[in-house]
């Protein structure tokens, strides 16, 4: 089947998942690409329409093995008619558990035909350079390899009449979903000396947690813990207090430093 543009939709807080869902997209052979980065909270107030002509690629990172839930009711409010999908996660070398099928029946649920899926490695969002976990990916290698599942998505789309003859996706996990989606509530940022109040740190925060005027301010109802604020800061000023983000980074370096490799479900 033939499809006219590709939809590249991403939450990324820290570029990891981004990095890996561009590198699918580059390897399909594809007309037109729009892409929508719903890592800013202005991103998820519109719902995502959908058609036939479109190959939607969607992107999200493994929060505690599901999807992580401030996406959730974004994700249902996708219309989608007929729409061939790709599922990818992105996890950083721990587990996936559920968190690939419960993207694929999210998007079933809104009308999409899921073509492929596929779980990817990333930097853990945790990961710091005392403590690293799948420190630097994905990697070259990785990329490489995301490249070429995008051209084998693009072989079978080439092999099927229309969305509707998409032969089913097996994808590993168990339902009920296994996992919690709830995340932690804690105060775990320490603002140094060298912040500068540029700012920069409030303006990549997914969900506003930061005061753009004073960015030693966090609102830790709101926090999820992704570290995007630590990791963009250009001073380096954000570091980790003592306490369970600094023992779960700590736990991970310990438990996880063994390289794990991407899976693919076509
Ligand atoms: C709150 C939270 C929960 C996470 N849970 C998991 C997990 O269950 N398994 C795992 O391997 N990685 C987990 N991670 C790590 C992220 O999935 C991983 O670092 C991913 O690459 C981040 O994507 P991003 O760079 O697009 O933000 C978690 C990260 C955060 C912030």
């Amino acid at each position: 089947m033939k499809t006219e543009s590709v939809k590249l939709v991403y939450f990324s807080p820290t570029g990891t998942t981004k990095a890996v869902v561009q590198g699918i997209a580059r390897g399909i052979d594809h007309g037109s690409l729009e892409a929508l980065d719903l890592t800013r909270p202005d991103a998820r107030v519109r719902p995502l329409r959908t058609s036939e002509q479109d190959l939607l690629i969607i992107g999200v990172p493994v929060y505690m093995g599901r999807v992580p839930a401030l996406l959730t009711k974004w994700l249902h409010a996708i219309s989608a008619r007929n729409t061939p999908a790709v599922c990818v996660v992105v996890y950083g070398n721990r587990v996936y558990e559920d968190a690939l099928i419960e993207l694929k029946d999210i998007l079933v649920r809104c009308g999409c035909r899921p073509i492929a899926g596929a779980a990817y490695i990333g930097e853990h969002s945790f990961s710091t350079n005392e403590t690293p976990t799948a420190k630097d990916r994905p990697d070259a290698g990785d990329l490489h390899h995301a490249e070429s599942f995008g051209r084998k998505i693009r072989e079978k789309l080439n092999a099927v009449p229309s969305a509707d003859q998409i032969p089913e996706v097996e994808i590993p996990g168990c339902r009920p979903y296994r996992g919690d989606s709830g995340l932690w509530t804690v105060d775990f940022i320490a603002v140094g000396d060298a912040c500068t109040r540029c700012g920069i740190c409030a303006e990549g925060c997914p969900v506003g947690a930061i005061d753009p005027e004073d960015s030693s301010v966090i609102d830790t109802q709101k926090c999820i813990t992704c570290c995007a604020c630590i990791k963009n800061c250009p001073n380096h000023a954000r570091t980790m207090k003592p306490g369970p983000v600094k023992e779960a980074s700590l736990r991970l370096h310990t438990l996880y430093s063994e390289r794990k490799e991407p899976e693919c479900f076509l």
